[in-house]
């Protein structure tokens, strides 16, 4: 299977997602000369963050389309196959993020054994309004054309993502795509990660020092077992560093189990610090210190900066030369994808840095410097890999923290954003239409999302029901339909203990420094021992600069993924008990009397992620 990458944040699970259904696939840029893809018995075009009706819209040849080969088109691939055969596309009226619900036409083969009504993810903006002479609708969600075909010529697009988790169908679909139409048979073998991964460490540094950078999370252990049993442990430097962004009593704890896995020497770094007052370069701009920043890529570039001149430091103690040294980080594939890094995808957007991707990072690889050994894995595969290299099940399934910790949980906030008075009225009155009973308002603090691959920076919005019990649907359905309707919020939370609001909400200022994270620590040292539980794969508190009497609230994320590219919120009342959500709301007020607000992020990724930056 050949699969042509348009830049979407999926591609790499769209290839992940045919291999484990025993089937080779090759990624190539969509740019691809077609004579290339001769060989192949189907081709895959992915989604990604251009339009096809604007200037941006990305090259391909046309005679891709004439090779008489199946091809699949996934988003941005539909909505090119459709434009190339004649229809349009255009800006959606309407545009879908996030779990959609969908009617297949089981008559398409590509939908053959489906019952109509499935459950997609969808993440778009663009859509079909004219479709391409020729071309069937084989699936929609209202008057949205959610798969279209040409029983012809065996080219087909869907507008939602099948290779996620998040659409049910998504197997089934990928499977009819690439046995019955295309013809393939699952023969492929999946590589032995291990093996493969300690071939490629001794091809590299042998009888090297190396030192591996561990934060107890599980793909830095995945990266040092790996490591360990490629090279002569004596040569393993773990380097654990303290940021003084960590949670409660973390550090201690980490460095206790980083012990007990055979490191022979561990380094820990106290390093608050470095992190709290340096200030960095980055293309003739000065920025930092952390103290004073809130331009949420301006923290992360600071933080991954600083991140290695502590490991050059580091080295240094060590009497080694650290522009020659070898180090190793647990880089994700996802990692990568979100940090728009070009040699993943020439196409993806820029979602936000991960500090392990930063620019003094990149130049390090150019050299031939980092080894990361989880580079092409997903998160539930370094799940599976630790597994195999029998690391404890608690770090195996530990859930992920960060590398820049807790600054990517702190709103921090200059108060200057404002919402205008017609953005406020636009959401009254679509919540008007929605149900009375829900009182929601935009609040002027932005956070991260990722919608139709793009990264967005828009507002929150606040939700209540006024004098009824929380409605799980209804609640997650503002969360899904307001990011939908307007191009201005991205998130939505719901307001858990709405007597509290009997007044106007203010917005202020809010920084990192010391006290501010302490508070932070402690209100998520709170919120993780009550809601830890399954089926949640990540949970933990946002501090935010909002309240009517005080000047802090308090959001509690949780999230439900396997992949940690899409996910969406635990359901209260489903997947965690209302009581415990709200025994954990009483406790808040009583033992934090700093905070106001207590909120329960209801926003699936995309349009949000799982981090509010
Ligand atoms: N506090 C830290 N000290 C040393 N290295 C760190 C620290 N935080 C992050 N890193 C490095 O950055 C890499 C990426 O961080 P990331 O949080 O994605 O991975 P992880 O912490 O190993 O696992 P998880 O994502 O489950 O938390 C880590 O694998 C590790 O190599
Ligand atoms: O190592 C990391 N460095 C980072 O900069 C970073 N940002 C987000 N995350 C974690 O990645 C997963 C997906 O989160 P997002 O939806 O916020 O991207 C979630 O599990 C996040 O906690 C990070 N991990
Ligand atoms: N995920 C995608 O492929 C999105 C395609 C296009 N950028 C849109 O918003 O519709
Ligand atoms: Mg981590």
């Amino acid at each position: 299977m050949a699969i042509l990458d348009c830049g979407g944040q999926y591609t790499k699970v769209i290839d992940r997602k045919v291999r484990e259904l025993l089937v080779q696939s090759d990624i190539f840029p969509v740019g691809t000369p077609p004579e290339r893809l001769r060989e192949y018995q189907g081709i895959i075009l992915s989604g990604g963050p251009a339009s096809v009706w604007n200037e941006q819209a990305l090259h391909y040849d046309p005679a891709l389309l004439d090779l008489g080969i199946p091809v699949l088109g996934i988003c941005y691939g539909m909505q090119l196959i459709n434009q190339h055969f004649g229809g349009m596309v255009v800006p959606g009226l309407r545009t879908e993020y996030g779990e959609t619900e969908i009617e297949v036409d089981p008559g398409c083969p590509l939908f053959d054994g489906l019952e109509p009504k499935q459950v997609v993810l969808m993440s778009h903006g663009d859509t079909v309004s004219e479709l391409a002479p020729g071309f069937q609708i084989a699936a929609r969600s209202g008057d949205v054309t959610a798969a279209i075909y040409h029983p012809g010529l065996n080219i087909y697009g869907v507008q939602f993502h099948p290779e996620v988790d998040l659409t049910v169908p998504g197997k089934a679909i990928l499977t009819n795509f690439l046995m019955k139409i295309c013809g393939l048979h699952g023969t492929y073998a999946l590589e032995d990660r291990i093996h493969t991964a300690i071939e490629k460490i001794r091809e590299k540094a042998k009888d090297q020092k190396v030192l591996v950078l561990v934060s107890g999370g599980v793909d830095s252990a995945v990266s040092a077992a790996l490591l360990l049993k490629a090279l002569d442990p004596d040569n393993v430097y773990a380097i654990h560093i303290d940021h003084g962004l960590m949670r409660k009593n973390e550090s201690d704890i980490v460095c206790e189990n980083l012990k007990a896995q055979g490191l022979k020497h561990l380094i820990r770094e106290n390093a608050a610090a470095d992190f709290f007052n340096s200030v960095i370069e980055v293309n003739g701009k000065t920025i930092g210190p952390l103290t004073r920043l809130v331009d949420p890529e301006e923290k992360r570039n600071l933080i991954g900066e600083v991140f290695i001149r502590v490991v050059r430091r580091t080295a240094e103690s060590l009497k080694l030369d650290f522009d020659q040294t070898f180090w190793a980080q647990g880089t994700l594939r996802p990692d990568l994808i979100e940090s728009g890094n070009p040699d993943v995808s020439g196409y993806a957007h820029k979602i936000k840095t991960h500090h392990n991707d930063v620019d003094i990072v990149r130049r390090a690889r150019e050299k031939g410097l980092v080894i990361e050994t989880n580079w092409d894995w997903h998160k539930d595969e370094v799940r599976q890999v630790a597994r195999a290299l029998g690391i404890e099940e608690s770090i195996a399934s530990r859930q992920p923290f960060p590398g820049p910790g807790l600054a990517v949980r702190m709103m921090c906030n200059d108060a200057t954003d404002r919402i205008t008075s017609e953005q406020q009225a636009r959401v009254a009155e679509l919540m008007a239409g929605f149900d009375p009973a829900y009182h929601t308002e935009a609040v002027p603090i932005r956070t991260v999302g990722v919608q139709g691959d793009c990264r967005s920076h828009r507002f929150l919005a606040l939700s209540y029901g006024k004098g009824i019990e929380l409605e799980w649907d209804k609640v997650y359905a503002i969360g899904t339909g307001l990011p939908n309707q307007v191009d201005f919020i991205n998130r939505v939370a719901y307001v858990l203990n709405k007597e509290r609001l009997d007044g106007p909400l203010q917005c202020y200022p809010l920084y990192i420094n010391p006290e501010s994270v302490d508070l932070l620590r402690e209100l998520d040292a709170r919120v993780v021992s009550k809601l830890n539980t399954k089926p949640i794969s990540q949970v933990f508190a946002v501090l935010l600069p909002v309240g009517i009497t005080k000047k802090y609230s308090v959001a509690i994320r949780t999230i439900i993924t396997n992949d940690f590219m899409t996910g969406r919120p635990a359901a209260i009342g489903k997947d965690i008990l209302r009581e415990t959500v709200a025994e954990l709301t009483r406790e808040i007020e009583r033992d934090f009397p700093q905070i106001d607000l207590v909120l329960y992020d209801v926003t699936s990724k995309p349009p949000a992620t799982v981090e509010w930056q």
